[in-house]
């Protein structure tokens, strides 16, 4: 095995999906635990994976090992696992608020460390992840987990101060992207909308404007600009979404998921 992760929900598994798609390593080169006698079968059965539900075994069978279990359980799963790290492994955290020196700290020895922060579209492969590492990790070490989260989406590798940051604007915001979408579609049920149909409209209004921009490079208020025709009826719902404080929510909402990581 060459690559294991410690817990495998919602995260691990679209991580270890895209793994697979674009062969970065086969099903028998990744071993995963989990919990539960469920979410093992779980993971075998939609994986195909090594499963186990003996944490330490993932550490002695990998030498990449991904912690993908909730940020309250992370001290407890190094506890267990730390005494069969070695300096040949690569250990990293996807959690927010977990930097790479508590990382070091928790783990006890001079070792490699990634800190990643992917989000769930790496569940269709339209993934973004934000990396930074410590001074151990090579750049051939950082090839390889540029390889991984690129199969799963598009990778930024940031200065570790910009984790929280990423964490709010990419790994939180999907949520937000969700919330959105479902006022839009609630608005259109409420015009007479089928719901189905309701939820095509909105999402794929969303997808293609985020396409625009990432193709285009063009400043977001351009591309707004370019919608709204004088006296007509996009600007009257911007005219609403400012008197309603949308930007001002947007911008609080982040600003505290980022301020919340900051204090895990
Ligand atoms: N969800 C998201 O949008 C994002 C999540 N993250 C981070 O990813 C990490 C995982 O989150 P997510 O995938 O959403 O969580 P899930 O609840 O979906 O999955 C957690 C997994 O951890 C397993 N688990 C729990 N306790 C242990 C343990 N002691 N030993 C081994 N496995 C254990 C569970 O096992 P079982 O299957 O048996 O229940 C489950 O497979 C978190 O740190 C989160 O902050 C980062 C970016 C985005
Ligand atoms: O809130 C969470 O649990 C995760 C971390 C980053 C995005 N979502």
């Amino acid at each position: 095995m060459k690559i294991g992760f410690i817990g495998c929900g919602n995260m691990g598994s679209a991580m270890i999906g895209g793994i697979l798609k674009n062969g970065v390593f086969e099903k028998n080169e990744i071993i995963v635990s989990n919990l539960t006698e469920e979410g093992s079968r779980r993971s075998r059965e939609k994986l195909g994976v090594v499963t186990t539900l003996d944490n330490c075994e993932v550490v002695k069978n990998a030498n990449i090992v991904i912690l993908a279990v909730k940020p309250q359980f992370y001290e407890e799963v190094i506890g267990e696992i730390k005494s069969f790290l070695t300096p040949q492994h690569m250990i990293v955290g996807i959690a927010p608020g977990k930097t790479l020196a508590w990382l070091e700290e928790k783990c006890e020895q001079p070792l490699k460390v990634v800190r990643l922060m992917p989000n769930t579209p790496a569940q269709v492969g339209a993934g973004m992840t934000g990396a930074c590492v410590n001074d151990r990790v090579t750049e051939e070490d950082l090839d390889q987990i540029l390889a991984i989260t690129n199969s799963f989406g598009r990778t930024e590798v940031v200065p570790e101060r910009l984790m929280d940051a990423v964490s709010a604007v990419s790994g939180c915001s999907p949520a937000y992207v969700f919330m959105f979408i479902e006022a839009m579609a609630d608005a259109a049920v409420a015009q007479g909308m089928p719901r189905k149909q309701a939820y095509q409209f909105a999402a794929q209004a969303v997808l293609g404007s985020a396409k625009l921009l990432l193709e285009t490079g063009m400043h977001p208020g351009e591309l707004k600009d370019m919608v709204c025709s004088p006296a007509g009826t996009t600007i009257e719902g911007v005219r609403i979404l400012e008197k309603n404080g949308f930007r001002s929510a947007v911008f609080e909402a982040l600003q505290g998921a980022a301020d919340k990581g900051k204090k895990m």
